[in-house]
């Protein structure tokens, strides 16, 4: 497994190494020693999975504490645009975010930890996997509107297909009206 580190700390690309022969393929998506032996989470408690149809965006989501909640994300089948922000009001790289390309035939994932703000675009028609260390909690959840003009994330597509429950969320400023941004 190769780690490429980030700008933002705690935040992580794993690249497995993919056995590929004339079967097909191998490859692992977690390993309880490994994540420990790089200080990550190994108690993920919830796995999900979703499907989106090229051009469905969904985001910017997270959990309020005592809910919050570390993602481990890959796609099966497609691409996706991944999407984390550091939402940590104590970072020094709070409203700071970074892009993950998920492809399944990389096999590439993304650790995001607890306090950020985590979204995707799918580029294909994409079956976005992801572990948690966090049970969900409806009622903890919030987020940040997608195109919110001070994070003026480049997503890469014009007018994604977004659900009108996150069409409803807040901006940054909004959300955390004390945070310089
Ligand atoms: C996230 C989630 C949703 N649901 C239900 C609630 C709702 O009726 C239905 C669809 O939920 P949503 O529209 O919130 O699904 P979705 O937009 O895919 O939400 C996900 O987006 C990505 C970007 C994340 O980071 C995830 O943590 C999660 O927030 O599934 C659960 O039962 N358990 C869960 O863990």
């Amino acid at each position: 497994m190769q780690v490429r580190e980030t700008a933002i700390s705690g935040l992580i690309e794993l690249i497995p190494r993919v056995f590929e022969d004339e079967r097909g393929y191998f490859f692992e998506s977690y390993n309880k020693v490994l994540f420990s032996s790089l200080g990550l989470p190994m108690d993920f408690v919830q796995d999900n999975q979703s499907f989106s149809v090229k051009g469905v965006l969904r985001g910017l989501h997270m959990q309020k504490e005592p809910f919050a909640q570390g993602k481990l994300v890959r796609v099966i089948t497609g691409q996706v645009l991944d999407i984390a922000v550091d939402l940590r009001p104590d970072s020094p790289t709070f409203g700071q975010y970074e892009t993950f390309l998920l492809d399944a035939k990389i096999a590439n994932m993304a650790y995001i930890p607890e306090g950020f703000g985590h979204g995707f675009v799918a580029l294909e028609d994409s079956v976005f996997s992801y572990k948690c260390t966090n049970v969900y909690n409806k009622a903890s959840e919030t987020g940040i509107i997608w195109n919110d003009p001070d994070l003026n994330i480049d997503w890469g597509i014009n007018d994604p297909i977004v659900s009108d429950k996150d069409m409803e969320l807040k901006t940054l400023r909004d959300v955390f009206p004390h945070v310089a941004v």
